[in-house]
């Protein structure tokens, strides 16, 4: 066992703390005054006057110690006591080893210290001057000497700093720097401070010309009632309203908003929300669908009598307050807003004080939770689009919001939605009624229970009501099978509900050649989108004066606008023949692609994509992103639905073409950027709690969700089977249980090949062009292989059709 050593570090410690403080205290109180008169010492000490006191803190001992430390190194005299303290410390706090490197730092550090004084104001013959006996020495035969005061100041000014730099760690420019930054801090906090104690001056100042003007209206007010009705006078004063006590500022007033409440019916037994005869007209199938009746209010439950619970105006006061207060001690000074009751959640606004970050305050959501016990908080810093700062807390009591409340608004049958969607109703009780036609795609995401089934079924349920089965068609995929059974007896299905996931593909293939034939009949027409066509002057009426036009082929929701200025241009068009039917070239497409009087919406709701996507990725995405790029003006619409919103399921290319996103609770943020690329979805509440990424809109919209109970559809989807059968379209139907391969050689690709065409639609993506040389150059292949390959792409739909020499189009951005 080693022997302990006999002297620890805390002694030694202690011993070089108690020697360095002696000779500190020693060197900064000498004066030659105090030094004894004994023999050499004579020469250097001075008299002091008669009853004057010694100086020095230690006595004739620290004289002396100050002036052996002094006459050795003059100015730098004062390192000595800070090494041996610094060595103490060292080793009494952190036990640390006496590294030479250290001692040889402060030898060097003195000595350069003394010559540098020395250099710079000493008396070359008199070695008490400002370097000692050592600053003399090396100063005056060494440095000034060899290379001169100049060199010298320099040389030995930098050995002295990088001595210090090395010792204490310390850089000095980053110290200098951290120094003013300090300092400018301070000074800031101090303005800060000054303008605050003004403000505050003034909203006392504003506040007691409130209470002065109060006490006034008060006192004539009585005086008025004692003149009138003497018995009045009796009456107690009533209470003041505590909200009007809030602090004062230029904000407008602070209110209480209980936009909770649900609206009263408004429709009478009977009433639909669109009751416009149906037009006979062709399109996919539409025989039979002439005296479609389309569904009225009475199909769904009739809205509860009894009003919401009425939202607790104390309750809510003592929240805000507490929020107030909580800020407050954390010094956040703010402003109490409006407090806004919504059916799930509360928005207390707050305006924080001028120069105050936002960020500040969402930093404390954490504390902010706790003080209002809330179970889950969102802070929006600020409301986009307004000035305050929103703390949103979920009620004690929710209040669902019954699609028919919202079927029954205005807004929805407005002829400005195309096909109006009823979503939910925000914060502030504004009814959030979508239009498909507009977003023209939307993803709908959440976890499992957060009510994304509700919501994909109050959109069906939306469109039911406005659209005949020859208006608007579903093709509803559906891989968990139980979720969509009920619409499978809809006559607007194109075929039943798709559930096996391998034909699925084919099902988006037929709408991806659906939305191509629809192009080339539009071209064909002379049109340029769906609603010119369906609004398109028919060429056997051409004689048809125009206004007689419209009143005879109304279209089928005759508030919709209708394409003047289309309109005006293929008349006129066709007047001048440029349009006319008999160019050569163009007799085959028409004989193929024959033009229907109309065209039906085409809506494709996929619920759950994630199923489809562990199946065949890549196709669906091809699909879905080529359907979602092009479809809008051929009047087909996408809704796709995830309770897995991963990376690899809703994909970057997935995202980048459904603009329009519903999120409803899901458990990471993560999830959450990843439907909306930002933060949020993870503070709602569930059941149908919901933000809404509007088209068009980088503000996000918190609303609950409409409530459609499952009885209620069904009600509905009987209402529209018992009008007409299902029409399924049969050659759709084989062509996607054949897989919709459409007779292409795609029957014997092997894994091999799978592989090899994912190489060439990188090649083409990457190019955006595809011909059978390119696809042999950058991959090596021969041209039998190539040319296959090709033909695969544009059987996929990736590539376009052939052009002479010209590269093909590739659809995939
Ligand atoms: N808008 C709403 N208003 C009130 N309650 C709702 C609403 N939406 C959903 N809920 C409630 O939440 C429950 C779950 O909703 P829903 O079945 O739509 O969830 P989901 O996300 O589709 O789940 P899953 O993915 O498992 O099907 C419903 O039974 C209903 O009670």
């Amino acid at each position: 066992m080693p022997e302990a050593p006999r002297w620890s570090n805390e002694v030694i410690g202690i011993i070089l703390i108690c020697a360095g403080l002696l000779a500190f205290l020693s060197v900064i109180s000498y004066t030659p005054k105090d030094l004894p008169k004994w023999g050499i010492l004579e020469a250097f000490a001075q008299d002091r006057g008669p009853g004057e006191p010694r100086h020095n803190f230690i006595g004739i001992i620290g004289a002396l110690l100050g002036f052996a430390q002094v006459s050795l190194f003059g100015s730098a005299g004062y390192i000595v006591p800070v090494a041996l303290i610094w060595f103490g410390v060292a080793k009494l706090v952190f036990d640390a080893r006496l590294w030479p490197r250290t001692m040889i730092g402060f030898a060097v550090l003195t000595l350069s210290g003394a010559a540098f004084m020395h250099a710079l104001k000493g008396n070359s013959e008199d070695f008490t001057g400002p370097g000692g006996v050592t600053g003399y020495l090396l100063g005056e035969f060494v440095f000034l000497r060899l290379i001169g005061k100049v060199g010298s100041l320099i040389l030995l000014g930098g050995t002295y700093l990088v001595a210090l730099i090395l010792l204490t760690g310390q850089k000095p420019v980053g110290f200098i720097k951290g120094c003013s930054r300090m300092v400018g801090d301070l000074v800031a906090r101090f303005r800060e401070r000054r303008e605050q104690a003004g403000f505050e001056a003034s909203k006392e100042e504003l506040r007691s010309v409130e209470r002065d003007r109060e006490r006034e209206r008060r006192r004539k007010e009585r005086e008025a009632a004692k003149a009138n009705t003497p018995a009045a006078s009796l009456e107690p004063e009533p209470e003041p309203n505590p909200q009007q006590e809030l602090p004062l500022r230029e904000t407008p007033a602070p209110q209480i908003i209980d936009a909770s409440q649900r609206r009263l019916a408004s429709s009478k037994p009977g009433d639909k929300p669109f009751d416009h005869k149906a037009s006979g007209h062709l399109s996919l199938s539409t025989a039979g669908f002439e005296d479609y009746d389309r569904p009225g209010f009475d199909l769904l439950d009739p809205l509860p009598e009894e009003e919401a619970p009425e939202a607790n105006r104390d309750e809510l006061l003592a929240t805000q307050r507490t929020i107030v207060d909580t800020l407050r001690a954390f010094g956040i000074e703010v402003t109490p807003g409006d407090i806004t009751r919504g059916p799930t959640i509360t928005r207390y606004e707050i305006y924080p004080s001028t120069g105050l970050r936002v960020s500040r305050i969402s930093q404390l959501e954490a504390d902010l939770a706790r003080a209002t016990r809330a179970e889950r908080i969102n802070i929006l810093a600020p409301i986009p689009g307004k000035d305050t700062v929103g703390i949103e807390l979920a009620n004690s009591q929710k209040v669902s919001v019954p699609l028919r409340e919202l079927l029954e608004d205005p807004e929805f049958s407005s002829a400005k939605k195309k096909i109006p969607l009823a979503l939910g109703k925000d914060v502030y009780g504004k009814t959030v009624i979508g239009d498909l036609a507009a977003m023209p795609h939307l993803l709908v995401a959440g976890a499992t229970g957060s009510g994304k089934s509700v919501c994909i079924n109050s959109i069906i349920a939306s469109m039911l009501f406005k659209f005949g089965p020859h208006e608007l068609r579903f093709i509803m995929v559906d891989p968990k099978v139980v979720e969509m059974q009920m619409y499978n007896k809809l006559p607007h299905l194109v075929v039943p509900v798709v559930t096996d996931p391998k034909k699925v593909v084919a099902a988006l293939k037929w709408v991806v050649n659906e939305m191509e034939k629809r192009y080339r009949v539009f071209a064909k027409t002379g049109v340029r989108n769906f609603d010119s066509f369906n609004s398109r002057v028919r060429p056997e009426k051409t004689e048809t004066p125009a206004e007689e036009v419209a009143e005879e082929t109304p279209p089928w929701n005759a508030d919709e606008e209708v394409d003047m200025e289309s309109i005006e241009s293929i008349a006129s068009a066709l007047e001048s023949g440029e349009l006319g039917p008999e160019a050569d070239e163009d007799e085959l497409p028409i004989e193929e692609d024959k033009v229907p009087d109309r065209y039906p919406y085409i809506v494709v709701l996929i619920d759950e994509l994630a199923d489809l996507m562990q199946t065949a990725p890549a196709d669906v995405e091809m699909c879905i992103a080529r359907i979602a790029q092009k479809a809008r003006a051929a009047g087909i619409h996408l809704i796709i639905a995830t309770q897995t919103p991963r990376a690899d399921v809703v994909t970057g290319i997935i995202k980048a073409n459904i603009p329009c996103r519903i999120a409803f609770q899901v458990s990471s943020q993560l999830d959450s950027r990843v439907i909306l690329d930002t933060k949020g979805a993870d503070k709602l509440v569930g059941k149908g709690d919901m933000l809404y990424l509007p088209p068009g809109s980088a503000k996000l919209e918190r609303s609950q969700g409409a409530f459609v109970s499952d009885e209620e559809v069904e009600r509905l989807v009987n209402h529209c089977a018992a009008q007409a059968e299902p029409n399924f379209e049969v050659d759709i139907q084989r062509s996607i249980d054949s897989g919709g391969d459409d007779g292409d050689d795609e029957d014997d690709i092997s894994p091999a090949d799978e592989e090899l065409i994912m190489k060439c639609i990188d090649v083409a993506r990457q190019e955006q062009k595809c011909s059978t040389s390119l696809l042999q150059r950058r991959l090596r292949l021969g041209y039998t292989r190539a040319a296959r390959m090709v033909d695969i792409l544009e059987a996929r739909g990736v590539v376009g059709p052939g052009d002479g020499a010209k590269p093909r189009e590739v659809y995939l951005k």
